[in-house]
This record gives C-alpha cells, structure tokens and sequence, in this order.
C-alpha cells in the first residue's frame, strides 16, 4: 500500500492572543497522545520568535512539565548565558517561569564549543539517549517539534542554498557560515524533523507575509528550506500563523479546532 503524507493543516488567527491560546491547546493535545503512548513527551524548540509563542503553556494546569524532555532544533554557538543562545532564550520567557526539572531540558555542552564536530556529535549523542533504546526509527521520532520562519524561509538553521539542505544521515548538523548571525551553529536536520509526529510551524506578522504565500501557494516551484519540511506517512504538519502572516495566502484556512 502507498502510503502518502497528510497535506499540511493551516490555521490563521485574527490575534496574537488566539494563536497562543490555540497552539498551546494544541500542544496539549500532542502531550496528551505522547503521555498515553509512552508516558514521556519528547519536544524540539527553536528560538528567534517562537519562545515567547508559548506563553500560553505558562501557568496551565495541564502541562506535565515532569514528562516533558526538551531539545532544541537549532542552537547557536555561544555560551547559555549569551544574547544569541535559544536556549537562554527559552529560559528567560518559558522555563523560568514554569516547573520543569532542570535534567528534561537538553542544551549544548558548552565545553564543546570550540570544536564544532563535537559539538554536534555530542548533541547528536543526546538524543540517541533519548531516542536509539526506545524506537527501532533509524531516525528519532520526536512527538513535536516546533519551528520558526525566517522572512528568507530558513527554518532552525537551515538556510536556502546551503550543503546542509542535502543532509540525510546525521540527526545534527552544524554549519560556521550561517548568512544570519552568529555564524556558528548546530541544527536538526531534515530526516530528523520530518520523522517527528507532529512539526508545526509558528509564524506572524507581515514580514513573513510574501515567504508564506510562496510556501504555501507555490509548493512545485520553491525550494526554500522550510518547504522541504514535509513529514514523513505517520506524521503531520500544522501552521500557526497569524492574518497578519497570512495576508497573501490562498491555501485553505482550518477552523482550529480540537
Ligand atoms: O535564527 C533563527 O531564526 C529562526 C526564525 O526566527 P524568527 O525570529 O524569524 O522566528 C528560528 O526559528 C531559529 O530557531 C533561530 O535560530
């Protein structure tokens, strides 16, 4: 039997306040299944604007903080401590502000950092931990993951034209030429992120307006990155937008519902 995957789910939402609200019902839902499955919730973040997305997991009562283990889909390389760091990133607008065990969240070791290969071995390393004992997957498959889009449809760190697009054996990847700054960087790659159960992408504002329409009206004739992402039979893809985002788009609007 030929199995195809799923066309992409689109919702766009009149305010910042509703997408928030919907895609944390949402995320909810995606724990939910993943709880009952295997009672563990294996999540990628990435960084630039989709962190403070999720200010509607804070302070609610469904969240099973405890069960959540927490990766990132891209990472730059600099110190936690850094402005550029996703993860201080995540830190400052989400994990401080919620109960999570400090040992679920998985950043770089930073005592790899002058050392790219090791870098991005070790945190390929994390997630076979994670991963390689409990899925016979030749690729992990994580529950969610969580993606941004750059104005020039890069997604984590993979950016248009770039050698890493063609990646398709190791789980992380780093690049020391990221046309967006900083230059050095560690990201999943595509066989990771479309193995994953459920990608969605968070994307607002009219900056992302001409890239989207292009994603989603044009799928035959681009090749910008984040088009690439299209999961593989058992998994699903969902957007996130804004109208503001999705001014130009003609694809069809889902009514967000659960
Ligand atoms: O550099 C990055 O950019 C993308 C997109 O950022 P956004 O601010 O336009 O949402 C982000 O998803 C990625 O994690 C980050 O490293």
């Amino acid at each position: 039997m030929l199995h195809t995957s799923s066309p992409p789910i689109f919702y766009s939402f009149a305010s910042g306040a509703e997408l928030v609200k919907g895609l944390a019902e949402f995320i909810l839902e995606a724990q939910k299944e993943a709880l009952g499955k295997k009672g563990r919730f294996t999540v990628a973040l990435s960084g630039g604007s989709l962190p403070k997305q999720l200010a509607g997991l804070i302070g609610n009562a469904g969240v099973k903080w405890d069960k959540w283990h927490v990766y990132y889909a891209d990472e730059r390389v600099v110190p936690l401590d850094h402005e550029d760091s996703n993860h201080k990133l995540c830190t400052d607008v989400l994990f401080s502000k919620v109960n999570i065990p400090k040992e679920n969240i998985h950043p770089i070791d930073t005592t790899l950092l002058e050392d790219l290969e090791d870098l991005s071995d070790s945190y390929e390393k994390q997630l076979i931990d994670e991963f390689a004992s409990k899925d016979s997957a030749r690729f992990p498959v994580f529950d969610l993951i969580l993606l941004g889009l750059g104005p020039d449809g890069h997604t984590a760190s993979l950016f248009p034209g770039h050698e890493l697009l063609a990646e398709a054996d190791r789980w992380v990847a780093y690049l020391d030429d990221s046309p967006k700054p900083p230059l050095k960087r560690i990201t999943l790659t595509y066989p990771v992120i479309n193995h994953a159960s459920r990608v969605a992408f968070v994307a607002t504002g009219e900056s992302k307006q001409d890239v989207l329409a292009e994603i989603m009206d044009d799928p035959a004739r681009t090749s910008l990155p984040a088009s690439r992402v299209r999961p593989t039979s058992h998994g699903n893809l969902y957007w996130f937008v804004d109208d503001a985002a999705s001014a130009k788009v003609k694809y069809e609007k889902s009514l967000f519902k659960l």
